[in-house]
């Protein structure tokens, strides 16, 4: 039986994971939940798992929900709350399923304490790859990647010798406006660019999707986790999501992992590793397949990814600054504040005005991000 704590239960990646433990009751179990500030869901998961701590990041949610409880559920409060939650040390795995900067400090808490880390929270690897890499091996942490891309190439890997990848292929839907033209891309609309046509997931990372910074996140996500130089990392537009990534041998082998799209595979197997579940949820059927397409992406038209690739040679914090000028211009995006198309260019704005740093600790990259969120909110707003 495996403990489970989930960073982000009320979420996409959080809600699949709570239907993996629904289907192995014996093998998991849930010891504790965090969310933002949906306490309705979290409510429900509470009773359903007879959850004894929660953390909630909205404090007046947190008080709300405490007087709906009375103590029946510890409930603990903010971003404090979450770290407290990890340091409790009941868990083997460390689910992280909560989207944005939130992700990293909990995620070197539960490092701190050698559990495995499911990651799901790119946005982790990518503001603070080099640290969260160093104190993994310090602690001896397994960080076994959730998102699907990683997953597959991380599957890909397993019996391989390292030295023997000539590189990796990333394959990507190219989002809702792979066809539109440059010139159509000005006047998106917010539900356009939510309707992602593979998958569903939170809002933040199908934003991603469509601008395809989320390509440019796992671009430095895979820079950090599989260490390889960013010439070996290549992305190829994929339109049907069926292969979710490939490796490529020097002998000219590759290795691809498919399976129809679905996020509670990867989920699964960062749960098992190195075991395998019987498990038939998702299944494929290749008769329904009628074709299966790759071509190059375009980098004028997926700025973001250009930017995503620029960043990794630049170094130092500049995917920190990155990743806050564009959860800053993503949310603006969605709330109505700026158009589609000037989400690259807040993010170009940010690292041209926000000065690098290249010996840097993680108070560093608390303090990148904190003053990229001021700088764009004061403009934007
Ligand atoms: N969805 C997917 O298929 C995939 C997701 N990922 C990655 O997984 C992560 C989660 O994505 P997804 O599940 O889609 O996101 P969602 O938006 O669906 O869920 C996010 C979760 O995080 C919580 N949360 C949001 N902000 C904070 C905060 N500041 N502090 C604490 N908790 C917070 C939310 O709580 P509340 O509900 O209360 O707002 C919710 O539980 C992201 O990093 C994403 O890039 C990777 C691959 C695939
Ligand atoms: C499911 C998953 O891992 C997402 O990151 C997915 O890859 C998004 O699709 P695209 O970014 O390829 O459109
Ligand atoms: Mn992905």
């Amino acid at each position: 039986m495996k403990k489970i704590l989930i960073l982000g239960s009320t979420g996409s990646i959080g809600q699949s994971t709570i239907d993996i433990v629904r289907t192995f009751p014996k093998e998991f179990e849930i010891v504790g939940l965090s969310a933002n500030q949906n306490t309705e869901d979290l409510l429900k998961q509470i009773k359903e798992f007879k959850i004894k701590t929660v953390a909630i990041n909205d404090e007046a949610k947190a008080k709300e929900l405490k007087s709906i409880l009375n103590s029946k559920c510890e409930i603990l409060i903010g971003e404090k709350g979450i770290i407290e939650l990890v340091r409790r040390n009941n868990y083997d795995i460390l689910v992280t399923a909560l989207v944005g900067f939130a992700g990293l400090i909990p995620t070197i808490e539960a490092i701190k304490l050698k559990k495995r880390i499911a990651l799901a929270n790119k946005e982790t690897l990518v503001v603070a790859g080099e640290i969260i890499i160093n104190l993994a091996k310090e602690y001896g942490a397994e960080i076994i990647p959730v998102d699907s891309e990683h997953s597959a190439i991380f599957q890909c890997l397993v019996g391989e010798n390292k030295n023997y990848i000539s590189k990796i292929i990333l394959t990507a839907s190219g989002g809702p406006f792979l066809n539109k033209s440059i010139n159509e891309l000005y006047d998106v609309t917010i539900q356009e660019a939510l309707n992602h046509p593979n998958w569903k997931m939170g809002n933040k990372i199908t934003i991603d999707s469509a601008t395809m910074m989320n390509k440019g996140l796992e671009v430095i996500e895979a820079f950090w986790l599989f260490q390889l130089p960013k010439h070996k990392i290549e992305v190829v537009i994929h339109p049907q999501s069926v292969i979710h990534s490939m490796v490529e041998f020097v002998d000219g082998s590759i290795k691809a992992q498919l399976s129809s799209p679905n996020m509670k595979l990867p989920i699964l197997y960062a749960l098992t590793f190195p075991e395998r579940f019987q498990y038939s949820q998702v299944l494929t059927d290749f008769k329904k397949i009628s074709n299966l397409s790759f071509f190059e992406p375009d980098f004028d038209k997926f700025v973001c990814l250009k930017i995503a690739y620029d960043v990794i040679s630049e170094g130092g914090v500049s995917s920190c600054i990155l990743n806050a000028a564009n959860e800053v211009a993503v949310d603006s995006f969605l709330k109505g504040k700026i158009k589609f198309t000037q989400i690259p260019d807040y993010i170009k704005f940010a690292l041209d005005k926000i000065d690098n740093k290249f010996n840097f600790e993680i108070n560093d990259i608390i303090e990148t991000d904190k003053k990229t969120r001021e700088l764009l909110n004061s403009i934007i707003n």
